[in-house]
């Protein structure tokens, strides 16, 4: 194999760099130094796999330049500045490490949250570098018996409600994702009113940032919350609109901010530092020693995995989480690519519509398998140009619809999946099921049933139902030197067959010509997996 190139963007910690340059089979480029434009232009199209940071934004240009990146590996939990659907349009998989900075960006909200209670860092800065001794000056208030309104309940937000209650704070979370026995199971209340979490003490934020959480704290929220409020940030700059923020610091509604995260960054200019009543720190959340080495040891590993097309762990925008798939889903998935491009190698048309019906348990997989079968479709016109992450992006290009269905079993089978190809000038129905969990067969195609091991190369021969055909149509076999390997047999109720005949070797023009010419052919066609 020759050797792939894996880009490192931005700085992570030297035992995620030495596992990259100990893998004979990687190229490592460590261009955390190197400006941004030439990263962009000169570095990146070389990358098969990019690691990335808050520094680097796969945006347009970086897309652009992505010309061999197969995945994009996020260096920590958010990924706001990454183009997931970009992304996903050019086939490029995104993972992220979701919790190696849990701890490192809960203790900072803690800081922030002692820091503004006790005015630490202007104590602090008072006594060090005015070297004044004003014990007056600096009173604050206990975060004992205080109300803590948590915004985002997932990996930091529960483990910052669980030290508020170490420190004997009432705690209530606002998160509409989640289950509320989570936050009651560690005597947190939960609310669906987000009025509640505006009347607390203090308030901290732990969501993304996406569409819906973006401004969510503005002038309107911030007039609603008490006086002398103490909001903390260390989530991401924007979610608490950033004018109102300096606004209610400056009249004083907000008596202290804590703020880690900004709109925009780096920050060096911003109205908040030039105001008395925030502590603030440039993104620092993920910067402790430990989380920093567990970030990168994990990004490093899941590079390489993902440059050698071993698995994509945390991928954010695959049509399966493959560490949560049961294990009985995959050989449908499996089956249902291979029914795929079996039906588009038969029908060998454009393509309208897709159309996959599940029945059974598996129905719960249904988006998946609509995938799968996407993918199994568009490998016969479009080869490695299509993936699991860009298939209906594609199919949606060409004009393609897909359409995925699902409905009671009357099939008889454990789980029946089905694939419907409508083309310019034909349909075709393939159904099929797994039996003991691992045997792949075609049941169904049309209206013959079948048992056929998706396998190999396939003809498929549709005949009146007369006597002789099959010793014809082994003659015809025979006679090009073809071994027959397996013959099935579908019959209908019309005096029609279908058969599907696995052959040991190529199947040529002048056999399908030779098949079509018997009497009692309707349609022949082949195809190989
Ligand atoms: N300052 C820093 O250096 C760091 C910042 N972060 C930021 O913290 C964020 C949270 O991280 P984790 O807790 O690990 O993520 P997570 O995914 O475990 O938790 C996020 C929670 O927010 C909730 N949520 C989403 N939309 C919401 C809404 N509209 N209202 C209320 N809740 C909502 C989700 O249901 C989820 O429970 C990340 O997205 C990242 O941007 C993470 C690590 C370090
Ligand atoms: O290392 C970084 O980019 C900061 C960490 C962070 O913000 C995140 O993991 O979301």
């Amino acid at each position: 194999m020759s050797k792939k190139t894996i880009v490192v963007c931005d700085h992570i910690h030297q035992s995620g760099l030495d596992i990259l340059a100990n893998d004979n089979d990687i190229e490592l480029i460590n261009a955390a130094d190197e400006p941004k434009d030439k990263l962009i232009t000169e570095i990146i199209p070389l990358a098969d796999v990019a690691i990335t940071r808050s520094s680097t934004d796969v945006d347009d240009a970086f897309l652009a330049n992505a010309k061999k990146v197969t995945a994009v590996v996020r260096a920590g939990v958010g990924v706001d500045n990454v183009d997931i659907p970009g992304c996903s349009k050019q086939g490029i998989v995104v993972m992220n490490v979701p919790t190696a900075n849990t701890i490192a960006a809960v203790e900072l909200t803690m800081t922030h949250m002692l820091s503004c209670v006790r005015t630490f860092p202007y104590a602090h800065n008072n006594l060090k570098l005015d070297r004044i001794w004003r014990r007056q000056d600096w009173y604050g208030t206990e975060l004992k018996d205080k109300k803590l309104g948590i915004i985002g309940f997932g990996n930091i937000g529960s483990r910052v409600g669980k030290r508020a209650k170490a420190f004997e704070m009432e705690v209530i979370t606002y998160d509409p994702y989640i289950d509320s026995s989570k936050a009651t199971d560690v005597d947190v209340k939960y609310t669906k009113n987000f009025d509640d979490i505006l009347a607390c003490d203090i308030i901290t934020i732990h969501t993304p940032k996406t569409e819906e959480t973006i401004g969510m704290i503005g002038a309107e929220e911030i007039a609603k919350m008490k006086d002398g409020v103490i909001l903390i940030n260390c989530a991401r700059g924007g979610l608490y609109d950033e004018d109102a923020l300096v606004e209610g610091l400056k009249s004083g509604k907000i008596a202290m901010a804590g703020i880690d995260v900004f709109n925009k960054e780096p920050a060096t200019d911003h109205p908040l530092l030039d105001l008395d009543n925030v502590t603030v720190t440039p993104h620092l959340g993920a910067n402790t020693k430990e989380s920093q080495r567990n970030i990168a040891v994990q990004a490093a590993e899941n590079a390489i995995a993902a440059v050698k097309g071993i698995a994509y762990p945390n991928a954010l925008n695959l049509p399966i989480k493959e560490n949560e798939l049961p294990e009985y889903v995959r050989p449908y998935l499996e089956l249902i690519q291979k029914i795929g491009h079996i039906s588009a190698q038969v029908t060998k048309s454009a393509i309208k519509s897709i159309k996959v019906t599940a029945k059974g348990e598996i129905a719960e997989y249904v988006e998946s398998l609509g995938t799968f079968a996407t993918v199994g479709v568009l490998t016969e016109s479009l080869s490695d140009q299509v993936n699991y992450v860009n298939a209906e992006f594609v199919a949606k290009e060409r004009g393609i619809e897909i359409i995925k269905d699902t409905k009671p079993n009357t099939s008889g089978f454990t789980n029946k999946i089905e694939v419907k190809l409508t083309t310019q000038n034909s349909t075709i129905t393939i159904g099929g099921t797994v039996f003991d969990g691992t045997a792949q067969r075609i049941v169904e195609i049309d209206e013959y049933i079948l048992d056929v091991e998706p396998k190999g190369t396939m003809v498929f021969f549709r005949n009146t139902d007369t006597p002789g055909v099959i010793g014809d149509v082994g003659r015809i076999m025979a006679s090009h030197n073809l071994n027959i390997s397996d013959f099935r047999l579908g019959r209908d109720k019309k005096q029609q067959a279908l058969a599907v005949v696995k052959v040991d070797g190529q199947v040529t023009k002048a056999i399908l010509d030779e098949l079509s010419s018997l009497k009692a052919c309707i349609s022949v066609s082949h195809a190989s997996l």
